[in-house]
């Protein structure tokens, strides 16, 4: 028996959940408790060190997240929005903290997180690294010192398994830099351009998304107006840097009180 936190990580073969299992192992701070895969996958039941390709590790794959969570002090979460919208909800009875770096949520998904943040705390970001939230806060404060004449446009680039866009991060940067003018993004954001669109609409925030080979995750904030632009850029190159914030925010969130919160929250950064 341990006091250290016990956690749960769903997507357990997922290449974040992969990523997510070595680091909660690789971790003084907290201890792996359960792993989590879809119903029919073929690790459910294996040791998950045998099922990685490794040594057994005394943790066997389930697929009932009901009794996994139930002894669970944080559950890790990065697999698919139903998955997440569904855990959410045993999270918060199990009164574990879940820490959800799954994009592709919808307005509809987040009002259910809210729900589920009355019971339990919830810490979720659609980029959990230290440079991404640090580039957020620069985002918003270049955008509030530029005007209009200042075109925006946040281009972004992923492997090809990829099946969301834009990325988290992508929608991360725009609500920063619509913040930052003091607007609201959805008046504004300009996806997915296609034949003859038409000239650009002054104040728009542009998103570009490309998908190719094993790109981890690449991020550019542009700045353009007439004679000069300013780009903003951060580029991951390892998928740790995800896996270390999700796990500082799973330690954060044991002493916090019900609710919803960011990385901002976890890291300590303004949201000035
Ligand atoms: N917030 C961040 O910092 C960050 C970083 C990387 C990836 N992501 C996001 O994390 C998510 C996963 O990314 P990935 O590249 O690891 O994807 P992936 O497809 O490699 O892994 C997802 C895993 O979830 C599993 N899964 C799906 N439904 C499940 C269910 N009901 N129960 C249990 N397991 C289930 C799948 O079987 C798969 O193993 C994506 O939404 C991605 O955008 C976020
Ligand atoms: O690999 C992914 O998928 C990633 N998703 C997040 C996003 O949508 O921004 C973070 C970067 C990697």
């Amino acid at each position: 028996m341990t006091d250290l936190p016990g956690i749960v990580v769903t997507g357990g073969s997922g290449r974040m959940g992969q990523m997510l299992i070595n680091a909660v192992q690789a971790s003084d701070a907290c201890t792996l408790i359960g792993v989590l895969e879809r119903v029919g996958h073929d690790w459910v039941g294996q040791d998950v060190g045998i099922a990685m390709g490794g040594a057994a590790i005394g943790v066997s794959v389930s697929d009932d997240p009901v009794t996994s969570f139930a002894s669970a002090q944080a559950i890790i979460d990065f697999t698919a929005p139903a998955a997440t919208i569904g855990f959410a909800e045993l999270a918060a009875q199990a009164r574990a903290v879940h820490v959800i770096g799954t994009t592709g949520l919808t307005e509809g998904d987040i009002a259910k997180l809210d729900a589920a943040a009355r019971h339990a705390v919830i810490v979720r970001a659609g980029n959990m690294s230290l440079g991404v939230n640090l580039l957020v806060q620069l985002t918003k404060k270049v955008a509030a010192a530029l005007d209009e004449d200042f075109d925006i446009e946040i281009i972004e680039a992923h492997h090809h398994h990829k099946i969301d866009a834009p990325s988290g991060t992508a929608l991360m940067l725009g609500e920063a830099a619509a913040q930052g003018r003091g607007v609201v993004l959805k008046d504004v954001s300009d996806s997915g351009r296609d034949g003859i669109t038409g000239a650009r609409t002054r104040g728009d925030i542009g998103f570009t998304a490309i998908r190719g080979g094993d790109i981890v995750g690449e991020h550019d904030v542009l700045f353009a107006a007439a004679g000069e632009r300013i780009k903003l850029t951060h580029i991951a190159t390892d998928r740790a840097v995800f896996a270390r914030g999700a796990l500082k925010a799973a330690i954060w969130g044991q002493t916090q009180k019900p609710g919803s919160y960011t990385m901002f929250d976890v890291l300590g950064l303004s949201e000035d």
